[in-house]
């Protein structure tokens, strides 16, 4: 029985861009749908949310939080979930301290996070803090495949109202470099395990001094899991950013990485100390141990370090050597080059999912410390995807920049459900300690996989659960016959892993008789295929594992709409439940600089009015709520109205912001309602409301404007104060007392 406590919708309380956002659209969301009996409730994700809800110990009973990410992860694992799901942070380190400040200055007794364990305390908070590292949340509330595409109100106003798309010029360096050997793809091994494997299993390192130290153990794979493993070499990925590096300097363009130290918390931070190592190789050479005792954590990268550094004694020096190697390096990719933010200083201001896309749609170029746009090298380590960026990097050099007048789209249908693939795989990666043999040994005693490896090697397992590959085999299939457009999965017939899916999915297509409707190709042949299908017009449907998932579901859009914040992106929840992601972007920490310096709030929240459609109409259907479905269709009528009236925020102070947006679009919202005719209450009472929002507009946008040009205080930035948000957010007394 379902929990009547549970409100009929979920409207999660995020971070940053969104969360500010919320502060103006829930109230108007709540308000618009009580009249239908339809209940919204919140439930708090944020970083600084999940932190206080690891620490009650620590807190005072009216600080205490509870853990609402639990509540909501068991959630999706009914069929009563219905969830509309907003971007949150996924946390780096230097975040999370961050927030950690933020808090204790607030009076809350959070630990410190423990940057280096000496005692049983000290490791407990660390694995408490480790469980809100990184992409915490996405993983466990992704109990269902993932189905991202734009609606088709959105695709035709991007064909219409095509953003701008920087030249494409054949002699372009820009370049896309990876490694190709002694990476994740060359050394994957992959396994389907049968009945007699299945069970309880162990990961063990087996030194070459004979020595066995078990990794990981309590794990418990099912029959029919596709588990791999595979390890990328330190001394490989040294020598190879070394080598990155130089050839930048010498062809005369600027150096970038690409990886997601996020979602792949644990070997990215790896991967991008390494890089930020290199970089000031010749200043850990001379400085490592005194960096070491200083407590400098590369994987933190080049801000923290900084920081640490002028706490030094003998800064001076160290600091001339830093400036020093910096002016001989080649100049590197910028976050913000006003600022002097490089590409190094926090591993989760570049995530290749958004970077690479955002440097596609500039004709291939970055920014450079001297605020000018340039040629690139953009370093992506492993090349198991790397090749999709290569390949999107060719094909522009040859044919030119996309036309997003005219270009077709590519959906995607995604393999997410259960921690698939790489995006599960945190708890069973390790760096190394020493040299030896990792083993993979399953129930029955076979060893699945072992690999030799050295000390510092990243070594990762992954798996993907029988369930969820032939939910999503069948998601592609119901897919490609409503849209009735080609359909690629884009898997590599040379890849191990990729080889044990083909297994599932083949069969499958078969004996649904649509064999004939798909293409299975690896994801370079791919990119090409689908570049040119849009190119011509035409859509094609990426059907793709978990991490393509991420990666194309901003690639295609970022070149189709000019952003991804504006897709549909649902999530069809394996037991019945559904999950409405807002777009597929992130939660835009530039937007909050912007906001807090200006009062102008550039956050466009399409996503969450697509969101909010597909919910109201899933709760009509789960529910048999008609009015819900009332509601529903009267925010597509909304929704395609931001978009006619050119409603969506714009990017400078003084222009349509956020809260203009959410006031047109509960104008449109009320229109539609009261006109509608299948619901006589609804209409009634939907009615004056239309009328007095129709009425105040001149008003409303005064009051809206007002507020913009002065500095927003929003009482802090990751534990935010709700009134002092609501006040900001909320600024017009004209449409809050109609709203209610
Ligand atoms: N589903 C989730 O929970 C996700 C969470 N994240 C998290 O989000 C944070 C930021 O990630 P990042 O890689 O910078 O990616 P973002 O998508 O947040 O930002 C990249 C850029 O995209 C544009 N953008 C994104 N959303 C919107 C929107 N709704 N309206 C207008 N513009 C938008 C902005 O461009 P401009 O500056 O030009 O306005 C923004 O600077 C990280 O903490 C990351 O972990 C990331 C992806 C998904
Ligand atoms: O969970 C995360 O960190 C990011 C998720 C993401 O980028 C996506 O799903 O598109
Ligand atoms: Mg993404």
């Amino acid at each position: 029985m379902a929990d009547q406590t549970v409100p009929d919708i979920i409207y999660t309380k995020v971070d940053e861009a969104p969360q500010i956002a919320s502060a103006s659209l829930l109230p108007i969301i709540q308000a618009f749908a009580a009249p239908a009996g339809v209940s919204v409730g919140t439930r708090d994700i944020s970083l600084a949310g999940r932190i206080i809800a690891a620490f009650p110990e620590a807190l005072t009973e009216a600080q205490r939080q509870s853990d609402d990410l639990a509540v909501l992860g068991e959630l999706v694992k009914t069929p009563d979930a219905n969830v509309i799901k907003l971007p949150n942070i996924s946390a780096s380190v230097p975040q999370l301290v961050a927030a950690v400040k933020e808090l204790q200055a607030k009076g809350y007794a959070i630990p410190d996070y423990p940057e280096e364990i000496h005692s049983p305390e000290e490791k407990a908070i660390r694995a408490k803090f480790d469980a809100i590292k990184g992409s915490a949340v996405n993983p466990v509330l992704r109990e269902g495949n993932s189905d991202r595409r734009a609606a088709i109100a959105v695709k035709n106003y991007a064909k219409a109202n095509p953003h701008s798309m920087g030249k494409w010029s054949k002699d372009s360096k820009t370049r896309v470099s990876t490694m190709g050997a002694n990476d994740f793809f060359s050394n994957e091994k992959s396994g389907t395990l049968t009945a007699a494997q299945a069970g309880p299993a162990r990961i063990e390192l087996v030194g070459n001094d004979g020595s066995v130290t078990v990794l990981k153990d309590k794990l418990n794979y099912p029959a029919g899991t596709v588990l791999d493993a595979t390890f990328m070499s330190a001394k490989a990925l040294a020598a190879f950013l070394d080598a990155e590096l130089d050839s930048s300097k010498r062809d005369g363009i600027l150096f970038s990485i690409h990886l997601k130290a996020t979602m792949m918390k644990v070997s990215d931070p790896i991967l991008f100390g390494h890089a930020v190592k290199s970089y000031l190789r010749p200043v850990f050479d001379k400085y490592g141990d005194e960096l070491a005792a200083a407590g400098v954590d590369p994987n933190a990268g080049l801000g923290t370090l900084f920081e640490r550094v002028a706490a030094l004694p003998n800064v001076a020096p160290i600091k001339a050597e830093i400036d020093a190697v910096m002016a001989e390096r080649a100049p590197m990719y910028m976050v913000n080059s006003d600022k002097g933010i490089t590409n190094l200083h926090v591993p989760s201001d570049v995530i290749i999912d958004a970077s690479l896309p955002a440097l596609l749609r500039a004709g291939g170029k970055g920014w450079g410390p001297d605020g000018q746009a340039a040629d690139t090298n953009c370093v992506i380590p492993d090349s198991t995807y790397a090749p999709v960026y290569e390949e999107s990097v060719r094909y522009f050099k040859e044919t030119g920049a996309l036309d997003p007048s005219t270009a077709g789209t590519v959906q995607n249908v995604g393999l997410m459900a259960q921690k698939a693939e790489e995006y599960g795989s945190h708890p069973t990666t390790f760096e190394i300690p020493k040299d030896g043999t990792v083993r993979v040994v399953l129930a029955n005693g076979d060893v699945l996989h072992e690999h030799k490896v050295e000390a510092g090697d990243i070594w990762r397992a992954a798996s993907t659960r029988q369930a969820p590959i032939e939910d999503w085999v069948r998601l592609a299939i119901s897919r490609q016959k409503a849209e009735g457009c080609q359909a690629i999965f884009w898997l590599d017939e040379t890849r191990a892993h990729d080889v044990e899916l083909i297994k599932y999915v083949k069969p499958i297509l078969a004996e649904a008789g649509v064999s004939d409707k798909f293409q299975i190709l690896a994801p370079r042949e791919a990119t090409r295929l689908s570049l040119e299908t849009i190119r011509a017009g035409k859509d094609s449907i990426a059907v793709t594992g978990n991490v393509l998932r991420d990666y194309l579901t901003d690639l295609f859009p970022i070149l189709e709409l000019g952003t991804s914040a504006k897709m549909l992106s649902i999530v069809k929840l394996m037991q019945g439940g559904g999950m409405f992601e807002t777009g597929a972007g992130g939660s835009a920490p530039k937007h909050v600089q912007q906001i807090l310096e200006e009062n102008h709030l550039r956050w466009d929240s399409l996503g969450e009015f697509c969101a909010l459609g597909e919910s109201f109409k899933f709760l009509a259907e789960t529910k048999g709520n008609a009015k819900a479905k009332v509601l529903g269709d009267a925010v597509d009528v909304a929704t395609q109205g931001v978009l006619d009236h050119n409603r969506s925020p714009l990017g400078k102070v003084g222009q349509t912001d956020n809260r203009d947006s959410h006031y047109y679009f509960a104008l449109y919202w009320a229109q539609a309602l009261a006109a509608q005719t299948a619901d006589a209450d609804l209409a009634a009472h939907f009615a004056p409301i239309a009328a007095a929002l129709a009425e105040n507009e001149a008003k409303i946008v005064a009051e809206l404007a007002s507020v913009q040009g002065k500095p927003a205080d929003l009482g802090g930035y990751y534990h935010t104060d709700p009134a002092k948000v609501a006040a900001v957010m909320r600024p017009s007394a004209t449409l809050n007392a109609i709203i209610g």
